[in-house]
């Protein structure tokens, strides 16, 4: 997938500007920035949610010139504390995830039903399919959210902070869900605030400030403290996993 020079502004600030990078195939690519950086905005573009000045190429095609509907067969969005249906039951709400492919939720076919049922399974959201999404609790939700984008199964997922309501172990659940569907051929971009979950998981990263990519590339590339520092402001210090290598940072205000 390659964002071509995407940008958006409002009330005259530009947010997004000129955003263009190309998340590799069948990987997880990290979105990062402090806050404010354009990470949100960005996701929501790609999505076709915020219209802006753009492309987004996929094998040749613009999704962002398809039709809202032929775009969500390809392309599915999980955005920070998504919406939640009212009077929708969990397991209602992940089927809906499948009326690009079918139609309406009375016209679902067995394998629309049976995807539903995997991904729903593969999110980890089983547990609570008879409840009423307004009961669930923000990480509840979030498995649900996923789970919902994953029976759409798409070629490309944008998840915006997937972690953000989960503890260390639904973090890691939620990861382990990615790394299977990169490892399938699906290309995911997830903006993130934890850089060491980013460091971990991640096998590209696009650095985000002022709604400007500052860096862009592999793990070990753009996480550096050269890089990072002037970025968020902070001094950083970087480890190495005793386990696999990957990089640890450390972060402290101690001047320079
Ligand atoms: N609809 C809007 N109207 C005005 N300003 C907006 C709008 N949407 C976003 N912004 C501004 O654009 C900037 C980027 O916001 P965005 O949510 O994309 O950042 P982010 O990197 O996702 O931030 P965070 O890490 O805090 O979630 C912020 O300054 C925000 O206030």
């Amino acid at each position: 997938m390659h964002l071509d020079r995407l940008s958006w502004s409002v009330d005259g600030r530009v947010i997004v500007d000129g955003v263009d990078v190309t998340p590799p195939t069948g990987a997880l690519t990290g979105l990062l920035g402090p806050n404010g950086a354009g990470k949100s905005s960005l996701l929501r573009l790609v999505a076709g949610v915020l219209h802006g000045a753009g492309a987004v190429h996929l094998d040749g095609t613009d999704l962002l010139a398809l039709r809202r509907r032929e775009r969500a067969r390809v392309l599915a969005f999980v955005e920070q504390d998504g919406g939640v249906p009212e009077s929708m039951t969990v397991a209602e709400t992940v089927l809906l995830g499948r009326t690009p492919h079918g139609g309406l939720l009375a016209g679902m076919s067995d394998d629309d039903r049976d995807h539903a049922e995997w991904a729903l399974v593969t999110a980890g959201a089983e547990a609570w399919r008879d409840r009423m999404m307004t009961t669930l609790s923000g990480g509840e939700r979030q498995r649900v959210h996923l789970a919902r984008a994953l029976a759409q199964d798409p070629r490309v997922l944008l998840l915006d902070e997937p972690t953000n309501h989960l503890d260390v172990r639904a973090q890691l659940d939620t990861l382990a869900v990615v790394a299977d569907l990169t490892a399938a051929g699906v290309t995911v971009v997830a903006a993130l605030h934890d850089v060491n979950l980013a460091a971990a998981s991640c096998e590209h990263v696009v650095l985000l400030d002022h709604g400007r990519v500052v860096a862009a590339g592999p793990v070990s590339e753009v996480l550096r403290p050269e890089v990072l520092e002037p970025v968020y402001g902070v001094r950083c210090t970087v480890l190495e996993h005793p386990r696999d290598g990957r990089p640890v940072l450390v972060f402290d205000r101690t001047p320079r």
